[in-house]
């Protein structure tokens, strides 16, 4: 008897077994080559003219905005940053990542790592652990106002959906512009007598703008240097499908404006932010503050026979810059074509009751709460001033106005270097019985600090920002307070002076929403609540680039012995060249 065939019979469900074992294999090594991303990015100085005023930029890859990172939930981020800029040091930091495990790859110069050297390539790599929507941006001295920004797109897992449905995905970034450098702006903010950014002279949609060359003095008019025919700055489009939805996620990285974002005749539902699913509410226009990222879901079910205006204006501050347009284009309309109406002009700028009552309704979705611990350890509570020190205008928090040493915390405590920083722990509240929030005062006694707060680990922290009249009488403004490192619920919002005895009793801890960003209205507070547990050295800072230099910020530690290894890479400034020098 032949027993071949039946070999064979045995042989084949092997073979098949083996090969298809191969071939999940190789499925396998695939996926997780796709759960890496890598990018190889040449930052440069480069003339552009992003409003049609020819000025010099930071791009990445030739580009402001740089690539958009598009990635999926646990995917390993790579960024080769290669700095080809001509004198400038940078540091790129990823905005809302949490950066779980890798506190080195945060990107803020003197908090977790040293500059980038001209001429270097230094390596970012970390996980994007949640899906939704964040940011990349500058993180040395104030370059992301000259332009170095982008998006992070996450999406969710495989086999995961989204609660809500939508055709098509779109980040858009908006941003206020300046035709003075990052530089000339920073001499000016600490330069005595002072000098002020003022108000940008355009404001930017994905990077496109219009300034009005006509309004130039007639000695700053140099041949060619504003162009309004300028392909660079036409204006930027939108092209959608009749019947579509899309899922706009509408970020601001503005230097320093607060916009409301619009999107003619079009409702917006609002149903992320900062990585968080929100839970959905409609709206006709979208207050967003510098470090804040929304989605908003949009119906394109209008007249579909003409085009429509998306815009920016400024909020909170008087409005001395024209509007920012985008087009909102139905897909078979021409795409250049202007709309027949006038663009819109958002609401008054001073109503802040109005920008509150949005910040109010905010909630985390139905099924995606992650309900806050009931009580804290600890309560912070941060006064929001300007002061004069030594004949120099600065921001300060509790009379400290923040400035960075030239060890950055992370290796300084980590690796022991001593006392590289003022030891004294700031103060954790201001006098809050004499101090009124509601006239302009001296703030005689701030001072400068490089001191940070420690926090136990673990523990759970509560932050009232508290916001007080500025050097100007009657004037108190807004600032957006973004936290590194964590997402925070933000636990409630309340006018005039925080009542440490009553306004807990009215926080919000059924459905608070979690962010990275949130803003202290004029002459009001912000409770916050988190939990010190991603052991690192984390800054928490107002977003406005001129405020931030200007020392509006504090640091927290928590945890740091807890950090794994940290990579030579980030050393190699300030006390820590010495101690690495073999
Ligand atoms: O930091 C700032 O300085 C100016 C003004 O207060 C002094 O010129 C302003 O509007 C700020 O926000």
């Amino acid at each position: 008897m032949n027993f071949r065939p039946v070999m064979y019979l045995f042989k084949a469900p092997l073979m098949l077994l083996f090969s298809s074992y191969i071939i999940v294999s190789l499925l396998a090594l695939q996926r997780a080559e796709a759960g890496i991303r890598r990018y190889e990015w040449e930052v440069k100085n480069e003339f552009k003219s992003p409003d049609c005023y020819q000025r010099q930029v930071i791009t990445i890859n030739g580009r402001t905005p740089g690539p958009t990172i598009l990635a999926q939930q646990g995917d390993t981020i790579i960024v080769e940053l290669k700095n080809s800029l001509f004198v400038e040091n940078v540091a790129i930091h990823w905005h809302g990542i949490r950066q779980i495990g890798t506190p080195w790859s945060d990107g803020t110069a003197g908090v977790t790592q040293c500059p980038i050297l001209p001429g270097e390539t230094f390596t970012y790599k970390f996980v994007v652990d949640k899906a939704g929507t964040y940011l990349y941006h500058g993180h040395y001295g104030m370059q992301r106002t000259d332009g170095l920004y982008g998006s992070i797109q996450v999406s969710v897992p495989d086999g995961v959906t989204e609660p809500f449905a939508y055709d098509y995905d779109q980040s858009i970034i908006l941003t206020d512009w300046y035709h003075k450098s990052s530089t000339e702006q920073a001499i000016g903010l600490s330069s005595k007598p002072f000098g002020w950014i003022g108000e940008p002279q355009s404001l930017l949609i994905q990077g496109r703008g219009t300034f009005n060359c006509s309004t130039l003095n007639s000695l700053a008019i140099v041949p060619g240097l504003c162009n309004t025919s300028n392909p660079e700055c036409s204006p930027y489009v939108l092209t959608v499908v009749p019947g579509k939805v899309y899922r706009l996620r509408i970020s601001s990285l503005t230097s320093l404006s607060a916009f409301n974002f619009e999107i003619e005749g079009h409702n917006m539902t609002v149903v992320e932010s900062d990585g968080n699913y929100v839970e959905p509410f409609i709206i006709k226009n979208l207050n967003i503050y510098s470090g804040e990222t929304y989605s908003v879901l949009v119906k394109a079910d209008q007249d579909s026979s003409r085009n429509y205006w998306a815009t920016s204006n400024v909020v909170s501050r008087k409005p001395q810059t024209p509007t920012g347009l985008a087009i909102f284009n139905y897909y078979q309309n021409d795409p250049q074509k202007l709309p027949p109406t006038m663009p819109t002009t958002g609401p008054l700028w001073n109503d802040s009751d109005y920008r509150l009552a949005q910040s109010i309704a905010i909630k985390a979705r139905q099924g995606y709460i992650h309900p806050p611990p009931r009580s804290s350890d600890r309560v912070i509570i941060l006064l929001n001033t300007q002061n004069q020190i030594d004949g120099y205008l600065h921001w300060a928090v509790n009379n400290v106005s923040f400035t960075l040493p030239s060890t950055p915390y992370l290796i300084a405590l980590k690796d022991k270097l001593g006392n590289v920083f003022d030891q004294k722990p700031p103060p954790q509240k201001y006098d809050l019985v004499n101090y009124d929030i509601f006239k302009k005062q001296d703030n005689a006694n701030a001072t400068t600090s490089n001191s940070i707060y420690k926090l136990q680990f673990n523990s759970t922290v509560d932050i009232i920002l508290q916001n007080a009249n500025t050097m100007t009488p009657n004037n108190s403004e807004t600032h957006p307070w973004h936290l590194h490192g964590h997402d925070f619920w933000v636990l409630g919002y309340g006018k005039g002076k925080f009542d440490p005895n009553n306004d807990p009793k009215k926080y919000n801890l059924i459905d608070p929403i979690m962010k990275n960003t949130v803003p202290v209205h004029p002459y009001a507070w912000t409770a916050l609540r988190f939990r010190a547990n991603n052991p690192g050295v984390w800054a928490f800072h107002c977003h406005i680039e001129a405020h931030l230099f200007m020392g509006m910020g504090v640091v927290f530690e928590e945890g740091v012995n807890k950090v794994g290894k940290l990579p030579l890479s980030i050393t190699g400034c300030g006390k820590s060249k010495v101690y690495y020098r073999p």
